[in-house]
């Protein structure tokens, strides 16, 4: 048995839910009970059922001759009623309705019928919330607009919305559910859904736009949208959309991982190149085509990121430095780099290759110093130091790569050879005189004594000097070829004495 405070609530609940649905004139007979002098399930007032707890289950006031208004918040904000009305029950009026998504609080609400009165406007949203409505009765009224999805509701076995001015599409119901069905003089439209042809074809009468099985019209394209329909164009439901919504994005987030991973990978890999290990090898096997070498040094440019660049851009740590030299201003390294080679020879401080650039005309020697005990700092600033000295009879070097591994020189290739072929006679169709080898030494003397005197003060000799490091250029003149490669053996022995000294 409820309290009587909350039977008071209750009581007034219903007598505000009255006024309204009369229009303020309540029930005429005093016999039916409806006043402040009884309680609703005590004195059993007229239309009301309640269980053996005196709780309201139960409103059924149809053929009441109301016209008024229908607000659902005057019951369903009380929550004692809102916890216990499972029908409500105001066919056969004149009524209108005001707040009527006020109703999805009474969510126990199996029966809800308005029947033959004057509703107007769109069904609320709401509506699709009432999870336990199994007959929803809102026929012979005004209702316009769309149907909410009531098609969430699963237990719904009733629904009876003829002669409204209802369009859209119709819900996607579970029709082998249904034992009754009507939707006739309305606006549907589209095709009716699956399982629609259960029901006859009279309960879908007078709604011209509707095709499909039971009517005899075809629906000759897909349902169309726009009108507003819950379903989608395929006949997806809201949930499905969401679901399927929910995958996509899953789907993208773990593609875009695998993106973000596979490109992290790669960094990494470019990273982790080690230029050393492949001139290694090459030096090591001399049959190695001319193509890995070429590899070996794109994958330094592209590891630096540097090309061609003006003296002005000075050194690049790391990585290959551009130095000043008319001739390989505008000329990209990296293609230069790309081009084919071929090793030259090997001498006792490193490898030579030569390597062709077609594109640009130009041939380079490119020289591996081996184990040379110099810090990186220490050999650039040599290089730099060199490319301010310029001599005709010393070659300069148009580029180096500096490592804490590897240290690289470029030159242009000269294409005459070296005295040391001259003198031995390896270059067939020389003749080399005397008069020719006095000039040759007084030019390189000459180069020599120049470089020197530039380089006093930075304490930077040749350190290397022999005929083999002698070059003909393109005139057969002599050239002093690898200043700088090794340190001066004055240098050399001091390193040793101190070495041995300590
Ligand atoms: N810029 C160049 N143009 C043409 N040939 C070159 C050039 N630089 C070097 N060479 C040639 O490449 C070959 C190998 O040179 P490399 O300097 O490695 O040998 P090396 O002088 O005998 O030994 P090292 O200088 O290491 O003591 C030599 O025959 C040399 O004349």
């Amino acid at each position: 048995i409820r309290p009587q405070g909350d039977q008071e609530h209750v009581r007034n609940a219903l007598l505000n839910f009255l006024g309204k649905l009369s229009d303020g004139n309540g029930i005429p007979d005093p016999t039916q009970g409806w006043n402040l002098t009884s309680y609703p399930c005590k004195d059993n007032w007229v239309g009301i059922k309640c269980d053996a707890h005196f709780t309201v289950k139960r409103i059924n006031l149809d053929h009441g001759n109301f016209s008024g208004i229908f607000d659902p918040s005057t019951l369903c904000s009380v929550h004692s009623l809102a916890a216990s009305l499972t029908i409500i029950s105001l066919n056969e009026n004149t009524l209108r309705g005001a707040n009527i998504d006020e109703l999805a609080k009474c969510n126990q609400i199996t029966g809800f019928h308005i029947g033959g009165n004057q509703f107007s406007g769109s069904i609320p949203e709401a509506f699709a919330r009432l999870n336990n409505l199994k007959r929803l009765d809102i026929s012979r009224n005004s209702f316009s607009g769309v149907l909410p999805d009531l098609a969430r509701i699963s237990g719904l076995t009733e629904f009876s919305a003829q002669e409204n001015q209802l369009s859209g599409t119709i819900p996607n119901f579970d029709f082998p559910n249904f034992n009754t069905f009507n939707v006739t003089v309305n606006k549907f439209s589209g095709p009716i859904p699956r399982g629609g042809d259960l029901f006859d074809a009279s309960c879908y009468s007078d709604n011209p736009d509707l095709c499909g099985a039971p009517l005899t019209n075809r629906c000759t394209s897909l349902p169309s949208n726009s009108s507003g329909g819950n379903t989608s164009k395929k006949g997806l439901s809201n949930d499905q959309i969401l679901m399927y919504s929910g995958y996509f994005l899953v789907g993208l987030v773990v593609v875009l991982l695998i993106i973000f991973w596979v490109c992290k990978n790669k960094k990494a890999k470019e990273e982790s190149y080690d230029p050393v290990n492949k001139v290694v090898a090459i030096n090591d096997d001399s049959s190695l085509n001319a193509s890995v070498v070429s590899s070996e040094y794109k994958s330094v440019v592209n590891k630096s990121g540097v090309s061609v660049a003006s003296a002005e851009s000075g050194p690049v740590s790391a990585s290959l430095v551009v130095l000043t030299s008319p001739e390989v201003n505008g000329l990209k390294f990296d293609e230069l780099l790309k081009a084919p080679a071929e090793l030259l020879g090997r001498g006792k401080h490193g490898s030579v290759y030569k390597v062709i650039c077609q594109d640009q005309g130009m041939t380079l020697a490119v020289k591996r110093i081996k184990d040379w005990g110099i810090s990186s700092s220490d050999f650039r600033q040599r290089m730099q130091r060199l490319d301010q000295v310029k001599h005709p009879n010393v070659l300069p070097a148009v580029a180096f790569y500096c490592s804490k591994q590897e240290k690289l020189l470029v030159y242009e290739y000269q294409p005459n050879g070296s005295v040391f072929k001259l003198l031995h006679g390896t270059q067939l169709n020389q003749v080399f005189d005397w008069g020719s080898r006095l000039g040759v030494a007084a030019t390189i003397a000459e180069a020599l004594a120049f470089m020197h005197e530039q380089l006093q003060e930075d304490g930077i000799a040749h350190g290397n000097l022999k005929s083999s490091n002698i070059l003909l250029n393109k005139n057969m003149e002599p050239c002093i070829s690898e200043y700088v490669v090794l340190r001066p053996l004055l240098d050399k022995l001091l390193s040793i004495r101190d070495e041995n000294y300590v």
